[in-house]
């Protein structure tokens, strides 16, 4: 893997929050058998925004899931903050790893505050009163008012489930949050709007992320560093202007294309100034 980044050393010495070494990760057996990470290395430190790019079917969404512990490595290991992922399981997993899904993935038979204080509550370890208590405070940090904590699911706008989910992901104050798409299906507004707000939860509650996006504008609003996946691995990382140029194909098509001019520009413009 090619690592454009000029990493400080003390920086390259402490304790990474995501350690993949070695990674395999294969569906099915024998004939049937299917190979989508090869030999997979990346890490992730303290305080990053990593966004993880690369083509449909590159093994994106499936390597979000090895963070959270719900795959088992055919090879290799994965490590979060210190402890293999698959340890995790159960009721501890949302103290450590918060997951944005893509969709929201509410539950839609209940309604906003209970959604966001469910984590908490199924730990069992606080009363009623302070479990609502701090679902409401996440639900203000995620720009949402008191009064929408009893709506339901279908009644919210793309935006707010997009904030619900972020409060829910983020109700055990995990240190890694790791988001699937977070502006996928809003408008460039919204989506603005999205990313601002993420930006300052990240600077707030110095929570390391990793996010997948094909999204151009929510990759330069937001990461403080790229990996790219192609060829089953990570083939390159380092911050974006950095990896725009890496030769590779992938890397031309999504960066150097109309779209990613586009996302670029603003990015230019600040060097010629
Ligand atoms: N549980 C599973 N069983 C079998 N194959 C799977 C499973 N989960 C994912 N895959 C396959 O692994 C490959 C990578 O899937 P993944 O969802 O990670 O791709 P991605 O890079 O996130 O793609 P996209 O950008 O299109 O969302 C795909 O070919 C997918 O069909």
């Amino acid at each position: 893997m090619a690592d454009l980044s000029n990493v400080p050393a003390a920086a390259s010495r402490a304790e990474p929050v995501v350690r993949i070494e070695g990674l395999q990760t294969t569906f099915g057996k024998g004939a049937e058998a299917y190979t989508v990470h090869q030999d997979l290395s990346l890490t992730v430190q303290r305080g990053e925004i990593l966004a993880l790019v690369g083509g449909s079917g590159t093994g994106k969404t499936v390597l979000l899931r090895q963070m959270l512990g719900l795959l088992h490595p055919a090879r290799g290991s994965v490590t979060v903050l210190g402890r293999p992922a698959l340890e995790m399981g159960g009721q501890g997993a949302a103290s450590r790893v918060g997951m944005l899904f893509q969709h929201g993935a509410l539950f839609s038979a209940f309604n906003v505050l209970d959604n966001v204080a469910f984590a908490l509550r199924e730990q069992g370890t606080l009363p009623a009163e302070l479990v609502r208590d701090a679902a409401l405070v996440k639900l203000q940090m995620v720009g949402l008012k008191p009064e929408h904590a009893t709506r339901m699911p279908a009644d919210l706008s793309g935006g707010m489930i997009k904030r619900v989910a972020l409060a829910r992901a983020l109700i055990m104050d995990p240190p890694l949050l790791l988001l699937d798409e977070p502006t996928a299906g809003l408008d460039p507004n919204g989506a603005d709007e999205f990313c601002e707000l993420v930006r300052e939860l990240h600077d707030a509650l110095e929570t390391t992320m990793v996010m997948v996006t094909h999204d151009l504008d929510t990759l330069f609003a937001l990461a403080t560093r790229v990996a790219v996946l192609a060829d089953r691995k990570v083939i390159v990382t380092g911050t974006p202007t950095e990896v725009a140029h890496f030769p590779h194909p992938f890397v031309k098509q999504f960066f150097l294309g109309e779209r990613g001019r586009r996302a670029m520009a603003p990015v230019q413009a600040g060097k010629e100034t």
